[in-house]
């Protein structure tokens, strides 16, 4: 992780607080979450890559003019992903670098149409995720869970291929919890979605769009209107109208914040003018997440300190927002007390005297 984003302004003793405690990721992408050793691992197995491996040049490609180039960029490095064995090495090293920062569950984003679309077999991508998924639940403890995404600006060719991965019994993977949309938001009109989130909720999966990141409120309608959206990837711009932050509240309609992700692709100006607090405010459930970590330089227990900076939380309001994470999740009712009970322990024995 390089340090250009990281906020080093919430207390030494809460950064130390964060570390340890039980997390959950509701919005982290696959290939976003390539660190630098595992960029590295990928570049040295396919050398052609304009990628580069050094961490400091690494740092400078990672810097976006806007959400367009952050895309260009991402899909660089979606083409150093070009065998199973690659998909599961960064699977598996993922969720390594999960279990590090005690996060013990985690919803990860995957687009499988730009790996199938490069030439990796449905069957062999599906068996290492599952593999490395398996693997990593019994070695480091992280439960994964996949959310498959449609990448909007690829076109309904791209929503077809993605639902029928996502609802084909003979293909879709065990850990699929969820269906998404990523991608650019402007040009990309979500209604035209519809039937392809129908039928990934009729065949059991749950909505999870990315909306309000780069355009407006009404995105975000859209996504809750038409794609019947359980949570919502960013919702950035949902701060701009008040009546769909009460129908978010009242409805309970959890928001995936990514702080230092939002800046990055400058979607929004500076981090003291991010809308969290509004959000907040509003009683809107709001969830922090990292998206994509190192592209971003940042990583969970990071984003964990800024929202502790903005929202003015203390160990026990970062206690809550953990516990928003679970109760957010789509993991079963045993796994979600556990992780919840973990938490609760945790932070009465840190607040112990
Ligand atoms: O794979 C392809 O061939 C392809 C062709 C056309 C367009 C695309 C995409 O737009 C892929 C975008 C990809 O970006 C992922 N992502 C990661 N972070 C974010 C985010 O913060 N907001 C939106 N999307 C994000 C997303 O999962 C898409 O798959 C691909
Ligand atoms: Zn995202």
């Amino acid at each position: 992780m390089t340090d250009r984003l990281v906020d080093a302004r919430a207390p030494r003793d809460l950064h130390a607080f964060i570390a340890g405690l039980p997390k959950s990721e509701l919005h982290v992408h696959h290939v976003g979450s390539a660190s630098p050793r595992i960029v590295a691992e990928l570049a040295a197995r396919h050398p052609d890559s304009k990628v580069p491996t050094d961490p400091e040049a690494l740092a400078d490609y990672f810097t976006f003019t806007d959400f367009a180039h952050f895309i260009e960029v991402y899909l660089s490095v979606v083409d150093l992903i070009r065998t199973p064995e690659d998909v599961r090495l960064l699977t598996y090293e993922v969720a390594r670098d999960l279990a590090r920062q005690q996060v013990r569950y985690a919803e990860l984003t995957i687009t499988p149409f730009s790996s199938t679309r490069r030439g990796i077999d449905e069957k062999a991508f599906m068996d290492a995720i599952e593999d490395a998924r398996k693997a990593a639940e019994a070695e480091f403890g992280t439960v994964l869970r996949w959310c498959f995404d449609i990448p909007g600006e690829a076109g309904l060719e791209a929503a077809e291929e993605t639902a029928r991965l996502a609802t084909d019994d003979r293909v879709r993977p065990e850990g699929l919890v969820s269906f998404g949309l990523g991608g650019p938001e402007i040009g990309v009109p979500r209604p035209q979605f519809k039937p392809f989130f129908d039928r990934a909720v009729a065949a059991g999966l749950h909505s999870v769009p990315h909306a309000g990141e780069t355009t407006g409120p009404e995105t975000v309608w859209d996504a809750l209107t038409h794609l019947q959206a359980e949570r919502i990837g960013h919702g950035t711009s949902s701060a701009r109208d008040p009546k769909l932050l009460t129908h978010l509240a009242e409805h309970r309609i959890p928001l995936e914040v990514c702080p230092t992700s939002n800046i990055a692709t400058r979607a929004v100006r500076t981090i003291d003018e991010h809308p969290i607090k509004e959000f907040a405010k509003a009683g809107v459930m709001v969830t922090v997440n990292s998206d994509d970590p190192p592209m971003f330089g940042t990583d969970l227990n990071n984003e964990y300190a800024v929202a502790a900076r903005l929202l003015d939380l203390d160990e026990r309001g970062l206690a809550d927002l953990a516990k928003n994470a679970v109760a957010a999740s789509f993991l079963d009712e045993a796994g979600k007390a556990r992780i919840a009970a973990e938490i609760d322990t945790y932070t009465t024995g840190w607040l112990a005297p």
